[in-house]
């Protein structure tokens, strides 16, 4: 196949168009009021390629120009593109490095342009260079986080690497650096850029879109006062738990915490304060939580915890030491100094079967019963 076939100058200016486009669309989304900072870095990084690319495309202007000017700010383009990338990595990239890439592209493009002109040095150069940056780039997403996420955003770097390098390649090689319209490996080049560089935009906002998605389902599963799992949160963890220790066969534990005369608390300090003692309940029995435990506020005052893998003698003492806690600690606010107490219900597995529902009903029970005893006490159902 012949490169003419390709039409190079045509090639040429859709990839400029794709550039200008996938430009637009990663400004568009960092515009979005909460854009995290990571999306703003690859839009302004975007425009600078863009710039840089049709400043290298203007044939009448001085060489230092369309060289080793667009050279450095496609170089610095793509350095503020892995810094957004090493931003979303929760790293950064320093200004020195950003500086020292530049520089790199600048000074090499402008030795090559004045110093000891050659055509063919400084395409091989840019081709080796920028394939290296995008390799670079490939290499910080790939690190990161799942394939599922990171592959398109992977595959485009890697692609555009491999098409830059290619033509690189190709000037060392056999090429008459100054007829480009007829070489094959330059028109498919000019092909492959274009859709990797669209490749590139979807994976970039395809990853902030996935983490903000997750972001929403986490919060949908949270309480919002106390951070631990809200009711949704708990059929969907709590049944995965279930199933897990029913199928190893483990004990799994529930316990039941209600505040002990909240609706006084509240009356008598005020709103603030109960919410305040709701947080620290949370905190204290967080402490007590192992990884794989699970913290869920029920209703109201009322907590659930569910333990795996632990007896009913074992969740007990858990209880027990929580409700000492809870008893010593006092609770702070605008100068308020409040002391409650927590009643607890808790039931097992061994006695009860492997149901969430079930479970939570019956230490319910065991609860109230400790209620009815005089509260601030542990009740085992
Ligand atoms: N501050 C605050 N109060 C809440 C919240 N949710 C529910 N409440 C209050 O919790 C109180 C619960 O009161 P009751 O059900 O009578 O229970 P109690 O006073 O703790 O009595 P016992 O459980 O029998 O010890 C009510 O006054 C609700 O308004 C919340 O998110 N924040």
């Amino acid at each position: 196949m012949d490169a003419g076939v390709l039409n190079l100058d045509t090639l040429l200016l859709v990839q400029i168009c794709v550039t200008l486009l996938t430009t637009a669309l990663l400004v568009a989304s960092a515009c979005y009021t909460q854009s995290p900072p990571e999306q703003r870095w690859w839009a302004v990084g975007n425009v600078a390629v863009s710039v840089g690319m049709t400043l290298g495309n203007f044939d009448s202007v001085p060489v230092f120009i369309n060289s080793a000017l667009s050279y450095g700010v496609i170089a610095f383009g793509l350095a503020l593109v892995l810094r957004g990338l090493r931003v979303y990595c929760a790293s950064s990239l320093s200004w020195t490095s950003i500086a020292i890439i530049t520089a790199i592209a600048v000074l090499v493009a402008a030795y090559y342009s004045l110093g000891e002109p050659s055509l063919r040095a400084r395409l091989c150069f840019s081709g080796f260079y920028f394939a290296l940056l995008n390799w670079i780039c490939a290499a910080a997403v790939a690190r990161h986080g799942s394939w599922r996420v990171s592959g398109i955003a992977v595959a485009g770097f890697t692609l555009l690497g491999l098409a830059l390098f290619l033509r690189g390649l190709h000037m060392v090689v056999d090429a008459d650096p100054a007829d480009d319209a007829s070489s094959l490996v330059i028109g498919l080049s000019a092909l492959v850029v274009p859709l990797a560089q669209v490749c590139i935009a979807f994976g970039l906002i395809q990853m902030v879109m996935w983490r903000y998605a997750e972001r929403l389902r986490r919060l949908s599963t949270l309480d919002a006062l106390t951070a631990a799992l809200n009711r949704a949160g708990l059929e969907v963890q709590g049944k995965r738990m279930f199933l897990r220790a029913q199928r190893a066969q483990r004990s799994i534990a529930v316990i039941m915490i209600d505040v002990d005369n909240f609706k006084v608390i509240n009356d008598s300090y005020g709103h603030p304060v109960g919410d305040e003692v709701l947080r620290h309940l949370a905190r204290v029995v967080k402490v007590e939580l192992r990884p794989h435990d699970v913290l869920a506020r029920f209703g109201g005052e009322e907590f659930v915890l569910v333990l795996d893998g632990v007896d009913l003698a074992s969740a007990v003492r858990v209880a027990e030491r929580v409700r000492a806690r809870i008893e010593q600690e006092a609770v702070s606010l605008d100068k308020l100094t409040v002391n409650y107490t927590a009643s607890m219900g808790v039931v097992c597995s061994d006695q009860h079967d492997y149901d969430l529902i079930r479970l939570i009903s019956a230490g319910d029970a065991a609860m109230y019963e400790a209620k009815r005893a005089g509260r601030n006490r542990v009740a085992a159902g």
